[in-house]
Parts: C-alpha cells; sequence; structure tokens
C-alpha cells in the first residue's frame, strides 16, 4: 500500500498504493510508517519525496473507515513522525492532495504542486473537521482569515492559488515526481526547524479576535444548523491562541464529538449515494455498466423561457454547440437578449469569454435536422408538448433524442406521438437550470437503455447529479411535494402562520420555507396546476363541500390567495409582504393574518396552537411516506435517489442526510406512530395513512437503510 524505491542514488520515493485516490486506509498508514521509518533510519538516504500512484497524491483519510471500529496507525503520530524527522521530505502532489491527503502533505516539510493539482480540506462537508493536526498547522502556514476560510468551507484550491496562498512551495507543469526528487536533493543540508509547521508561531493579525467572532458568526448563519462548520471556527480559534499542543488536544476533542455525531453519519451518507446513484439500473436489466451513452456534441431547446433560457447556458457552458428555438421573432429576441445577459455573467465568474458563437437563435424548427439531442422546455401543457413532439419526430433525423424538461406531465403520452418512443426520455431541470445540481431522468416505459445512458451522461457533463426515475405524475420530488404542501395548507387552516411553519422547517434546516418557497416559485404555478386538475375554478364538482375534493380533505387557501392578486414574490405580495415586485425581503402581512382568521370563522375552525414540532412531522412525515410508496411502486430505485432528489433539487439540509435517511436516524417505529397518530386524527387525509412499506421495514425490525430494497414488492416497477 506504499512502494518504496531508492532513487538518485540518495532520495527515497515513497509512492501511495490504494486506487483509484490513494485513500489513507489502514493499510496505507501502515505502509507510509513503515517506509518513512526506513528511509529515516538509513544513512544511505539524505532526503525523501512522498507522492501518489496513478497521478494522484490522496483523497484523504478513507471514508468508509469510519463507520468501523478504527484500527492500524492513527494519522497524528504518523503525520509527526514525518515532520519530526531530521532529513527534508517533500510532497509531490499530483491530482488532488485533500483532506488526510493534505495534512500528509502540511506534515512534510516541502509540497511541490502539478498544475492541474487541487487541494483543500473538505471534511467539513463530512460533518468532520480536519483532525490529523490540519487545523493547526495551516494556519500557521498560510494566517488565520485564509485557514479559516479553507476549513470552514471545504473548497477545493487550485495550484496557482494554493501557490499564491503559501500552502505549496512551487507549481510545476512537468512530472512532478521527478522535479521533487530534485527538489529533494536541493533542500538537503538547508535548516529544517523553520519548515516543520508544528514549530512555527501563528500569523495573527492585531484583531484576530475580531476576526474570529465575525466569522463565526457568518458561519453559524451558513451553516443552517450543521455543527462541524463551528467546530471548525474553534478549532481555528486554538490554533491562534493555543501552542501547537494545547491546540492539537483542541482539535481531538471536537474531533470526538463530531465523529460520532448524525451528521457526520449522515454527510458521509451522502458522499456515497451521489457517487451511488450514478449507477442506475432499469427492469429490463439493463445498468450503467452495460448502456453506453451516444455522443452529444449538437443540441437543442425548444423554448426561451425560464427554464430553456438556463437550460440553453447550462448546455453552452459545457462546450456544446445549441440551437435555440422560440416561435416568434419577439420571443426569440428577448432570449437571445437574457441568454447572452447570462452567458456574460457566467463567464466573469470564470474569467473567461463568453461562447455566444456556440448557439444559433432561431424560429424555425428545420434547423433542428442536424442536433444529437432535442431538449424541449415548452410551457407545462400536453396537447403542447405533444405538438411540439410530433413535429421534432418529422424534423430531427431519425436517431436524435428527444427530451422533455416537464416537471411531472406522462413521458410515455409524449413518446407515443412520435416515430421513436424508444429515444424519449425525460430530463427534469431544476430552476435556475444553469446552478441547480439536480437532474431527474425520467425513464419512459420505451426508452432504450442508450436514451437513458445519454441523458444521464450529458447530465453528468453539465455538472449535474443525474438521478434516474421512473414515470408517473410528478416523478420523485414533485410527487413528494404534494403531501408536503398540503400539510404545511392544512396547518394554516388550524391556527399556524406562514412565519410559523417556514421558521420551523428552516430552524429544521431548509434554505427557505414552504411558503417563502411557494412565494419564490409564484403562487399561480400550483393553481394553474389545480385549475387543470379540476381542483379548482369552474371543473369543480358543486356537491363537493368547500374543503373537500375528489374525495379527500383540500384546502382552497392558497387559491384564495391568487384569487386576490397575490402571486408570490414577482408581484411582492404572495404568502408574504416583498419590498417591492421582485423583491426578496419578505414581511409577515397582517392582510395574510386577517385572511386567515375570516377563513376560520367563515369555516367555524377554531384555531388551534401548533407547535414547531408538529410542522415538522406533519410536513415531511407526509413526504416521507410518500417515499416509501415510490420506493415500492419502483419510481425510485432506491432510497439514496429520493435523498439526492430532495437535497440537490430541494434545499433538504445535506447534513440531514435527505428525507428516508431522516427517517432512518429519527427511528422507523417513531415515524410509523406518529404517522398513525395524525392518520385518526385527520382520516380523509390519505397522505397520511401510513405506507406498506414502512409498515414492513418496522414488522422486520426496521433495518438499516442499505438494506431496504430487499423489502420492495415491486410488481409494476418501472426501474
Ligand atoms: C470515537 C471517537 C473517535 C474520534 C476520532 C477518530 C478520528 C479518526 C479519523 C481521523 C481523520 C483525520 C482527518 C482526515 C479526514 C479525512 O481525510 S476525510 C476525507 C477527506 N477527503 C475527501 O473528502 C475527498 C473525497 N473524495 C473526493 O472528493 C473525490 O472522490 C475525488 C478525490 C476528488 C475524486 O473525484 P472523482 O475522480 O470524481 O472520483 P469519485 O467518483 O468521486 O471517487 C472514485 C471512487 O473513490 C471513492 N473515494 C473517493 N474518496 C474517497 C475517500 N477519501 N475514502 C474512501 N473512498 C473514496 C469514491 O467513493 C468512489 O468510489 P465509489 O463510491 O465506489 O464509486
Amino acid at each position: 500500500m506504499a512502494r518504496y524505491a531508492q532513487v538518485h542514488g540518495s532520495v527515497a520515493l515513497i509512492t501511495l498504493t490504494n486506487p483509484p485516490v490513494n485513500a489513507l486506509s489502514a493499510a496505507v498508514r501502515h505502509g507510509i510508517t513503515e517506509t518513512v521509518t526506513r528511509a529515516l533510519r538509513d544513512p544511505e538516504v539524505k532526503s525523501v519525496v512522498i507522492c501518489g500512484e496513478n497521478g494522484v497524491f490522496c483523497g484523504g483519510a478513507d471514508i468508509r473507515e469510519f463507520a468501523k471500529p478504527m484500527g492500524g496507525p492513527p494519522l497524528v503520530p504518523m503525520i509527526a513522525a514525518i515532520e519530526e524527522g531530521d532529513k527534508p521530505v517533500v510532497a509531490a502532489i499530483e491530482g488532488v492532495a485533500l483532506g488526510g491527503g493534505l495534512e500528509l502533505a502540511l506534515g512534510c516539510h516541502y509540497r511541490i504542486a502539478h498544475t492541474k493539482a487541487l487541494v483543500g480540506l473538505p471534511e467539513v462537508t463530512l460533518g468532520l473537521l480536519p483532525a490529523a493536526g490540519g487545523t493547526q498547522r495551516l494556519p500557521r502556514l498560510i494566517g488565520i482569515a485564509p485557514a479559516l476560510d479553507l476549513i470552514t468551507t471545504g473548497r477545493h484550491v487550485a495550484a496557482q492559488q494554493a501557490l499564491k496562498l503559501g500552502i505549496v512551495d512551487q507549481v510545476t507543469d512537468q512530472s512532478t515526481v521527478d522535479v521533487a526528487i530534485q527538489f529533494a536533493k536541493q533542500v538537503v543540508g538547508q535548516p529544517l526547524l523553520p519548515r516543520k509547521l508544528s514549530t512555527q508561531p501563528t500569523p495573527c493579525p492585531p484583531d484576530v479576535d475580531i476576526l474570529l467572532e465575525e466569522a463565526m458568526t457568518q458561519v453559524k448563519r451558513r451553516a443552517r444548523g450543521a455543527i462541524a462548520p463551528v467546530a471548525c471556527v474553534m478549532a481555528v480559534r486554538a490554533a491562534a491562541t493555543l501552542p501547537y499542543r494545547a491546540g492539537m488536544q483542541k482539535e481531538q476533542e471536537l474531533m470526538a464529538t463530531l465523529f460520532r455525531s448524525s451528521q457526520a453519519h449522515a454527510l458521509q451518507y451522502c458522499f456515497f449515494a451521489q457517487r451511488a446513484v450514478g449507477r442506475w439500473k432499469l427492469s429490463s436489466g439493463a445498468h450503467s455498466g452495460n448502456s453506453k451513452p451516444r455522443p452529444v456534441s449538437k443540441a437543442a431547446v425548444i423554448g426561451l423561457g425560464t427554464m430553456g433560457r438556463g437550460i440553453t447556458v447550462a448546455l453552452v457552458k459545457a462546450g456544446i454547440a445549441v440551437v435555440a428555438v422560440e416561435t416568434s421573432d419577439k420571443q426569440l429576441q428577448m432570449g437571445k437578449q437574457i441568454v447572452s445577459e447570462m452567458l456574460k455573467r457566467e463567464a466573469q465568474k470564470r474569467n473567461e469569454t463568453p461562447r455566444l458563437d456556440l448557439i444559433r437563435f432561431t424560429t424555425s424548427m428545420l434547423e433542428l435536422k442536424d442536433s444529437d439531442l432535442v431538449i424541449e422546455a415548452v410551457f407545462e401543457d400536453m396537447p403542447l408538448k405533444k405538438q411540439v413532439f410530433k413535429e421534432l419526430s418529422s424534423v430531427c433525423k431519425a436517431d436524435a433524442f428527444l427530451c422533455t424538461n416537464t416537471s411531472g406531465l406522462d413521458v410515455d403520452e409524449l413518446a407515443a406521438v412520435t416515430k421513436t418512443p424508444e429515444l424519449v426520455v425525460g430530463m427534469h431541470f431544476f430552476a435556475p437550470a444553469h446552478v441547480m445540481k439536480l437532474l431527474e431522468v425520467v425513464c419512459g416505459s420505451r426508452s432504450s437503455p442508450e436514451a437513458v445512458a445519454t441523458a444521464m451522461y450529458l447530465g453528468k457533463r453539465l455538472g449535474k447529479v443525474s438521478v434516474a426515475v421512473g414515470n408517473c405524475p410528478g416523478f420523485v420530488g414533485n410527487r413528494m411535494l404534494r403531501p408536503y404542501l398540503e400539510e404545511a395548507n392544512f396547518l394554516l387552516e388550524e391556527g399556524a402562520t406562514p412565519e410559523l411553519v417556514d421558521g420551523a422547517l428552516e430552524e429544521f434546516g431548509f434554505a427557505m420555507g414552504v411558503f417563502r418557497m411557494s412565494d419564490l416559485s409564484g403562487l399561480d404555478v400550483g393553481w394553474r396546476i389545480r385549475k387543470e386538475s379540476g381542483l379548482t375554478g369552474p371543473d369543480v364538482d358543486p356537491s363537493d363541500p368547500p374543503r373537500r375534493r375528489q374525495g379527500q380533505r383540500y384546502s382552497p387557501l392558497p387559491d384564495l390567495v391568487c384569487e386576490q392578486g397575490r402571486l408570490g414574490q414577482k408581484n411582492g405580495r404572495g404568502w408574504y409582504l416583498y419590498d417591492k415586485p421582485g423583491g426578496r425581503v419578505a414581511t409577515p402581512d397582517p392582510k395574510i393574518h386577517q385572511l386567515l382568521e375570516e377563513y376560520r370563522l367563515k369555516h367555524g375552525i377554531r384555531p388551534r396552537r401548533v407547535d414547531r414540532q408538529e410542522v415538522v412531522e406533519r410536513c415531511l412525515f407526509a413526504l416521507i411516506n410518500e417515499g416509501f410508496r415510490i420506493l415500492d411502486d419502483g419510481i425510485a430505485a432506491g432510497p439514496e435517489d429520493i435523498d439526492m432528489i430532495y437535497v440537490f433539487g430541494y434545499g433538504w439540509p445535506r447534513h440531514r442526510g435527505g428525507p428516508m435517511f431522516y427517517a432512518g436516524m429519527v427511528g422507523l417505529p417513531k415515524v410509523l406512530e406518529r404517522l398513525e397518530h395524525y392518520w385518526q386524527a385527520h382520516p380523509d387525509v390519505p397522505h397520511l395513512e401510513p405506507s406498506a412499506l414502512l409498515r414492513r421495514l418496522v414488522d422486520s425490525g426496521s433495518p438499516p437503510i442499505d438494506t431496504w430494497r430487499d423489502f420492495l414488492q415491486r410488481p409494476h416497477s418501472q426501474l
């Protein structure tokens, strides 16, 4: 796990060998300890170079080991032995030096990086802190402020930036190992003490206390309840205020708390779940391992509304040529102008030239004849989409993939109007499409493995987390959203206010509560869907009581709000009042409180006190319950898929792992008991009836989440 060689006579070359990222498993730590001891003892060896096999220095501690009892040599003394040695040790950083990998490099006396290398301390994203001395050595090397930035965000830094910050001593575009070997030979005999970071004072500005306090306030505001970023600030404070040894003690204490926390488990689960969802599988037996994507060099986008514009920008950012189609010149010009501005802003951020040359704007569908893949992003209306798909089927080349960005309509119905239903697949982007990381790839019953593979791979090229889902109304994300929204409305009827509900959900960790989120999306979106489904408007069955529709409880509150012309943030009034149309500053609106009071009076509802716990349980357990149904229906392959959809598309706090992971954390018997309790109280709300899968899991002793797939009964599975 660590190879030893003596090169150029006097240099010991230690190579970490643990593919794919040379993670510091017990065996690798053992290998490093042994080879470093050998090098330090060998009188012929004057200096040492540590590198990683296959162009990767080291991806950090082996995250899989965190779930098991720890064995093998611990990292802290291993790194201390390197630093304390009397021979210069040079880290040759290719690929990445992340987490424990960078901490290992910080224990070396010099660091040489390849121009394409990335370094960083991403432990915070796993619910941890850099506990192999990273919180103590990095501030000593680069100062408090930049160290705080890197440690609390976990962001990766490119080699040139690392050089500017002083993290590495040299950057090269030659063979890093060769350069490091030459370097190691040159520094023999030079004083080593100044290079031993643990012996150095931490450079502190005079206002270090204020700096740390401000960092703590900022981190707490951004963390949304996550504890690791806060612990990171505390550890860096120790580097600023305590001697090295005491600082290390503090680092270990903080790590011990984080290491055992449910947040760390949740974040580490997310790390692996994010990677697992890329490995999709269909009920036909096709899967990511046996289905090849087809290359997409020319794409097309139909419709330059909000979604179409975002999708166009996302494609161009990935270097893909796009034909962007609108129906009229006026719409086209407007779309063109906005897309151009978006691209310029994006390019400015990355210090690049905007690739406007990659887009061809047109009103003619005939220009799609060369496109490899078309993404339809017109208004969410089935007859309109069918018309577009019919036309696409006649103008596009015979093997073009035809994708729809529908957020919930039937992909099979669209496929049925084309000549090539096997090439039709859903690509459900989330607004803003050039920013949001989630892509639901909707597999229709006739979608070919190649179509699914191509859409999944295209998502990856666009920097998205692509999740394959089955075809049903709302797919996974929006289908689960419905009970969540409905419970929030019912809570308003019963006595809550929008700010109480949102406050509870934001305290849980959502960036935005349900009503602020609805205001942001536009209240008319749901209103139109409810009208189309006959839940409100002229098509309502007149025999339905006012708060019942289609045999179940219904809250007409959101319809009333829309009828008052309150459409959300865009016109400055929704569930909240905004500073201006399109403004972001939301304040509770007495008119909404009045509307709620009058509504309750009219319907004879005696308001009661709703507490935050009830908000969280009713909204989230209803959503989770639907998640269990989705699993049993074969619309999502596993709980990880649902969790990643919610983390990347719906603002679910990552440190709570996603809804299904959270259910496991809370305890499935408790979720079941609370759902039963609420269902008894509200028997006219079917989504509160505990799902069959939840009952089966509880009956089976609530097994761990990674075994839930064994309990699925999927007679009609689509995945
Ligand atoms: C009881 C009290 C005890 C208290 C104290 C105990 C303390 C003990 C621990 C001390 C720890 C000290 C502190 C150090 C902590 C760490 O180092 S944590 C790890 C930090 N590193 C990271 O977060 C990096 C994670 N990896 C990545 O970001 C990326 O993988 C990459 C390196 C940038 C490569 O990306 P890419 O090329 O896109 O490949 P991937 O698909 O992401 O990965 C390929 C496969 O490798 C697996 N993998 C990657 N990194 C690790 C890792 N560090 N450990 C284990 N496995 C890793 C990844 O999962 C992929 O495999 P599959 O999932 O099978 O696809």
